[in-house]
């Protein structure tokens, strides 16, 4: 059995994160650790956020992302943010310069505890997406799910912000739609070659909205920082909103977005901490720490 790594189960206002501590060592996590860890109500994730060494000079981390199904994610807002409370909890720093699948973010705890991380620039070519058919304006692309006369969802914006994002505009409550039943359908439709998490979204007004995420590898979760993301670029290039917008996700948290003149995309809220353990990165085997909280 490789050695046990440290680990944190946390949540960013409801999006499930483990923050597994692999800083000096070359292993990973596998695939076979994230679904054993998934498996188990008290582990049970929508992201496991691997620390590891720095491997590019300008950067303190590089973080790997694992989905609940064992897949990886280039972008985990929600998790971001979790990795940032426990290495300011350590270290005492406040300013920290990731690496991640998605390229260099930078990320910052504020003096309220609140957490913001750059997540970067949206892209909205049809192959950056990607999508597995061109698309001139993925402002809204042609998709819809419900009889074909009368469609339950249709229409979405497309949204890079490093992982691939369809974002669905409706007017009713978003909890009138049937997100677990369309979800797993429009995740693996043939238009995203490699997959896409998909959003419901509410306008509310020009500074405020409603999202419900079903995302790719994980399933239906409390909330989704990317989605977010994405969401807000798609309502502002459509004029649905401003760049500035509160989101109210489903664990009943609120993330604030800001998409900047200079195109970087700031989300910004809270993160947990519940308890803290070690487990075994090639099998997810794994134990409380004696001295954390319940
Ligand atoms: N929960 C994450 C998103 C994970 C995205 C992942 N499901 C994928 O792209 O495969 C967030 O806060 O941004």
């Amino acid at each position: 059995m490789a050695s046990t790594a440290p680990f944190a189960k946390m949540n960013g206002i409801g999006n499930e994160i483990i923050v597994a501590d692999m800083r000096g060592r070359a292993d990973q996590v596998t695939a076979a650790a994230a679904l054993a860890l998934n498996a188990d109500a008290a582990t049970r994730f929508d992201q496991i956020m691997a620390i590891h060494d720095a491997r590019t000079p300008g950067t303190a981390y590089y973080v790997d992302i694992l989905n609940s199904d064992g897949t990886s994610a280039q972008a985990c807002g929600n998790g971001m943010r979790c990795v940032v409370q426990a290495l300011a909890a350590e270290t005492g720093q406040k300013t920290f310069t990731f690496e991640t699948r998605a390229g260099i973010l930078n990320a910052r705890e504020h003096a309220d505890g609140t957490i913001s991380v750059d997540m970067g620039m949206p892209h909205f070519g049809w192959q950056e997406i990607p999508l597995a058919e061109e698309f001139r304006d993925t402002r809204m692309i042609e998709l819809q799910i419900g009889p074909i006369d009368a469609p339950v969802l249709h229409s979405p914006s497309a949204v890079s912000m490093g992982n691939p994002h369809a974002i669905f505009w409706v007017d009713r409550d978003v909890w009138s739609y049937e997100l677990e039943r369309f979800g797993p359908l429009l995740e693996n439709h043939p238009i995203f070659p490699e997959r896409a998490n998909i959003t419901i979204a509410q306008v509310t007004s020009p500074e405020s909205m409603i999202i419900r995420t079903w995302e790719r590898g994980a399933g239906l979760t409390k909330a989704c920082g990317s989605a977010a993301c994405a969401s807000v670029v798609a309502a502002a290039r459509t004029r649905r909103t401003g760049r500035s917008v509160n989101l109210l996700t489903p664990g009943g948290g609120t993330l604030h977005v800001e998409w900047l003149d200079n195109d970087h995309v700031i989300l910004t809220g809270a993160a947990e901490w519940e308890f803290s353990g070690s487990f075994d990165p090639s099998t997810g085997t794994w134990a409380r720490d004696t001295e954390s909280a319940a």
